[in-house]
């Protein structure tokens, strides 16, 4: 019976053939066609002063002594200036630094050689041609040296998410988080988690294997359950904080909404550093939601300017105010904007109690909706005047005129995009929805596991419909 139980746990434990969390291949996959030898500009398209060509593969080596001369191959990486000319017609292309990387200390595990070119137009495309011209050399696909690096091992799965992360970084958290996961840092906590995983299965199978001989140390069992235990509660943390790592990601949603004329699109433009909306005298100017990716204070934040909040408009602004509604539900983080010089009108009152008031008190999942309230158009105020309302709820004072008070705006922001995004240097996050499902499945799976050594053997049925159940941290 014990034996039963323990091929099914260990079947779940070597779990699913997909792709696992941080799963490093290194063996088995096998791309298609990649048995060629790859080359790619890899520096970025157009004119600049250095552009770096790469080549992968068995004949990297032959393509870089047919192109350079002298025709022997440079010590490996190290760099050296060599006259580069067409295999074919041996005309001259350009004078290059060239290095050697043979496989496997390369960055695809692969024979690679780079050329480092001037960055012109015709000199790139006449070196990326004689490259052509080599026998055994294709351009490489979008992405393919990373593949390689992910098929030999010299990447796993997580390296390679935080590699494009990197790529396409546009703020400086962005580049943190990025580069801690592409040093390994989620990967290192998964395969921690699945170090643990093993050890309890071990405990548990030697306990299938010896306790009958009794000679077992007592509570084995209690110790692999309360190691579970411990797991279950550590992925459960990670994944409740699992939006932060996604927003990080994408950027927050930032919605900048109040009652017309207050200075939302002012504030849009202030902040996104270009005229992305229309600002006019007129009330009721911004009609649609506009949206606009910005670095806020070091982090990335989507900011929609909203149609101003009133009621007895027409038809079209009525529109606007359903939209902008809308996506102030949706918002990670309102900046809600009055005009501090008009307080009093009625817009300004029905959107204090509508929207500034209400996102103070938690909601049915004990969380408040974040709000900075932004009381703009300072400027207007009389000198030293600070008893602007009794009961307003506590504010930021600004002028997007003057631009005073940006400043402790840009600080109030950087805190709750911070407590949005999660801080990178605290720990890696989870970047993407893959990581929470095989989280959620390995969670899953544990509660299953738990269940059987615990000797419930009503779950069986359901352990043997999922195999894969324990599998999903992958494996170094
Ligand atoms: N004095 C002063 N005027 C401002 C300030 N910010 C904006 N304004 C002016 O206020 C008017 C309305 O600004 P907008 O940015 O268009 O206001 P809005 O809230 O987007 O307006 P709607 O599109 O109608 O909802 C414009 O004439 C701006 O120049 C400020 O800080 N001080």
């Amino acid at each position: 019976m014990w034996r039963g139980l323990w091929t099914l746990v260990s079947r779940a434990a070597r779990g699913p053939h997909s792709p696992r969390l941080c799963t490093r291949q290194g063996s088995g996959y096998r791309a298609p066609g990649s048995g060629a030898t790859i080359f790619a500009l890899s520096s970025g398209q157009g004119r600049c002063g250095i552009a770096v060509i790469r080549t992968s593969g068995p004949a990297s080596g032959h393509a870089l002594q047919s192109l350079t001369a002298p025709r022997d191959l440079p010590l490996a990486r190290k760099a050296c200036l060599r006259l580069l000319s067409d295999p074919r017609s041996g005309e001259p292309l350009d004078r290059a630094l060239v290095l050697w990387f043979p496989g496997p200390q390369s960055f695809t595990g692969e024979d690679c050689a780079e050329f480092h070119v001037h960055g012109g137009p015709a000199v790139v495309s006449g070196v990326l041609q004689a490259l052509g011209s080599v026998p055994g050399l294709r351009p490489a696909e979008a992405g393919e040296f990373t593949r390689r690096a992910f098929a030999h091992g010299k990447l796993s799965l997580t390296e390679v998410e935080g590699l494009a992360d990197l790529i396409h970084a546009e703020t400086e958290a962005q580049r943190r988080q990025a580069l801690r996961q592409l040093d390994g840092e989620l990967g290192d906590l998964c395969r921690g988690w699945a170090e643990t995983l093993t050890k309890a299965l071990a405990h548990v199978e030697a306990y299938i294997d010896f306790s009958e001989d009794d000679n077992l140390e007592e509570g084995v069992l209690d110790q692999a359950d309360s190691e579970v235990r411990k797991l279950e509660v550590a992925l459960g943390v990670h994944l409740r904080d699992a939006r932060r790592g996604q927003r990080l990601r994408s950027g927050a949603h930032v919605v900048v909404a109040g009652p017309p004329n207050a200075g939302k699109s002012s504030l849009v433009n202030l902040l996104s550093r270009k005229p992305v909306s229309i600002v006019s005298p007129e009330p009721g100017t911004t009609r649609d939601v506009l949206e606009t990716p910005v670095d806020l204070a070091g982090f990335p934040a989507l900011l929609s300017d909203t149609a101003g909040l009133r009621e007895g408009v027409g038809p079209v602004e009525q529109e606007g105010v359903r939209r902008a509604q809308k996506r102030l539900e949706q918002a990670d983080l309102i900046l809600a904007v009055l005009d501090a010089s008009d307080l009093a009108s009625p817009a300004s009152c029905n959107f204090l109690d509508t929207v500034v008031i209400p996102a103070g008190a938690r909601n049915p999942n004990g969380s408040r909706q974040r709000l900075l309230l932004v009381l703009n158009k300072s400027d207007l105020l009389p000198a030293g005047r600070s008893d602007l309302h009794p009961d307003l709820p506590s504010h930021l004072l600004l002028s997007c005129l003057t631009g005073e008070g940006l400043d402790g705006l840009l600080e109030a922001l950087k805190k709750e995009l911070a407590a949005l995004c999660g801080d990178p240097s605290t720990g890696p996050l989870l970047t993407r929805s893959r990581h929470q499902h095989h989280l959620r499945g390995c969670l899953d799976a544990l509660g299953l596991l738990r269940g059987q050594v615990r000797g419930q053997w009503k779950l069986r049925p359901r352990l043997e419909e999922h195999p894969e159940a324990l599998g999903y941290l992958g494996t170094a």
